[in-house]
C-alpha cells in the first residue's frame, strides 16, 4: 500500500536560514519513511534522500543494539540569554551543539565576540544545572557548517574553546569536544587538524562529497558526522561507518519524528556509540507529525519509531501550493531512482 502526506511547519528559532521546514512522509509495507531535502538541493543530490525513505517504507531497518541514545541539544545562531533557556530546556542533554560562523545579512560572519558569548552562556547554563546535579560533566562542541578560512578557523578556535572551558578554569565544561566543519574543503579540515589541538568532525565533506573516504585518506577528521537522509538509508550509512572506520556521530536534517526514527535506528545499530548524537532537533520544530515526538528524556532518545496521528497532521497541514510541489518533486525523484530488483515497485505520488 502506498500513501503520501505533505507537512510543513513553522521553526521555534531560524535555523539555518529557515524559518520553517516541510517535507512529504510515504507509506509502504514495512511503515512510515520521510522525504525532506532541502529545496536548493537539486533532484540528482535530492535522489539519494528518496532512497532512505524508500528503505523505511518498504524494507524497515536492521535490529537496534541498544535502548536508547544520548543526544546533544542543538543551539542555532542566538543571542545568550536564548542560548541558556535552549539548554536549560532540553530535557536533560549533558552536550551541547552551538552554530557558529553564521552568515549575517550582509554576508558577513558573525563577530567573534557573540559567538564567544554564545558559548559562555552555554557553559554558564550546564554549570548551573550541574550545581543542582552534584558537578556532573558536560560537553560543548560546535558546528560551522565550512564557514570559516583556514586562517579564520585557527583565530577563533583557540578563543571559542577557552570560552568553552579550555582555559581549565573550574567548572562542568573543559573545552570544545570537537569542532564540526570548520572549513569546506577536506584539504583546510586537515591542515586545522594538524595545527591546534581540537578535534575536527567531517559533515559536509561526508555527505556532500563525490568520495566521502577522502576525509579518510587525507586525514583530515577524527570523528565523522553521518546522516541518514543524504546518505541514503540507514544500511548505506553502517556500510560507510565500517569503511571509514572511524567514531560516528548520527545527526538529523532537522526531519519531522518521523525521519528522525531512522537515525535513531542508525544510532541503534552502530557497533560502538562513544558521541552523543545530533538528533533532538524535534524541539525545534513549532509542529510534528506524530503525536509523542522523539524528545530526549534525561538526556537520551528512546529507540522507538512513532507513526504519524491525525490530530498533529492536523496540525501541519501544507498548502495546496506546497502540496503540489512536493507531489511534482517525489514524481520527479521517482523517475531517477529506478525501484531496485526484489523490491515492491513505487507508484507515482497521487
Ligand atoms: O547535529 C545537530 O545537533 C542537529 C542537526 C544539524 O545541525 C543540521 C540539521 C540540518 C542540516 C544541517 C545540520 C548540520 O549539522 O550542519
Ligand atoms: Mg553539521
Amino acid at each position: 500500500m502506498r500513501q503520501n502526506i505533505v507537512w510543513s511547519t513553522p521553526l521555534r528559532t531560524r535555523f539555518r536560514g529557515l524559518d520553517s521546514r516541510d517535507g512529504v512522509l510515504i507509506r509502504g509495507d514495512a511503515g512510515w519513511g520521510e522525504l525532506s531535502p532541502f529545496w536548493e538541493y537539486d533532484d540528482a543530490e535530492s535522489a539519494t534522500w528518496l532512497r532512505a525513505a524508500r528503505e523505511a517504507a518498504e524494507i524497515g531497518w536492521p535490529d537496534p543494539v541498544r535502548d536508547t541514545v544520548p543526544v546533544n541539544v542543538t543551539v542555532p545562531a542566538v543571542g545568550p540569554e536564548k542560548a541558556r533557556e535552549i539548554v536549560l530546556a532540553s530535557g536533560g542533554c549533558r552536550t551541547a551543539k552551538i552554530k557558529v560562523a553564521q552568515r549575517l545579512p550582509g554576508g558577513s560572519i558573525e563577530p567573534l565576540a557573540a559567538e564567544q558569548e554564545r558559548i559562555e552562556a552555554v557553559r554558564a547554563a550546564f554549570d548551573e544545572l550541574s550545581d543542582a546535579a552534584g558537578g556532573a560533566p558536560a560537553r560543548i562542541r560546535v558546528d560551522a557548517n565550512g564557514g570559516w578560512s583556514r586562517d579564520e578557523a585557527l583565530r577563533r578556535l583557540p578563543v571559542l574553546d577557552r570560552a568553552a572551558g579550555g582555559d581549565g578554569r573550574a567548572g562542568s565544561v573543559a573545552g570544545l569536544e570537537y569542532v564540526e566543519q570548520p572549513c569546506m574543503s577536506v584539504e583546510d579540515l586537515a591542515a586545522v587538524r594538524r595545527a591546534q589541538h581540537v578535534p575536527v568532525a567531517a559533515d559536509e565533506s561526508i555527505r556532500r562529497a563525490e568520495d566521502p573516504l577522502r576525509v579518510v585518506r587525507l586525514e583530515a577528521a577524527d570523528v565523522v558526522v553521518l546522516k541518514v537522509q543524504p546518505l541514503g538509508g540507514v544500511r548505506a550509512c553502517l556500510e560507510l561507518a565500517e569503511q571509514v572506520g572511524l567514531p560516528v556521530v548520527v545527526s538529523s536534517a532537522l526531519e519531522s519524528s518521523v525521519g528522525l526514527a531512522a537515525g535513531v535506528a542508525l544510532a541503534a545499530a552502530l557497533p560502538e556509540l562513544p558521541y552523543a548524537c545530533g538528533l533532538a532537533t524535534a524541539q525545534l520544530l513549532e509542529h510534528d507529525v506524530v503525536a509523542d515526538p522523539l524528545l530526549p528524556v534525561d538526556g537520551a532518545l528512546p529507540v522507538r519509531r512513532p507513526v504519524p496521528d491525525a490530530n498533529a497532521l492536523g496540525r501541519t497541514q501544507a498548502s495546496p501550493e506546497l502540496g503540489s510541489r512536493w507531489n511534482a518533486r517525489l514524481e520527479r525523484l521517482e523517475r531517477l531512482v529506478p525501484v531496485a530488483a526484489g523490491q515492491p515497485a513505487g507508484r507515482a505520488a497521487t
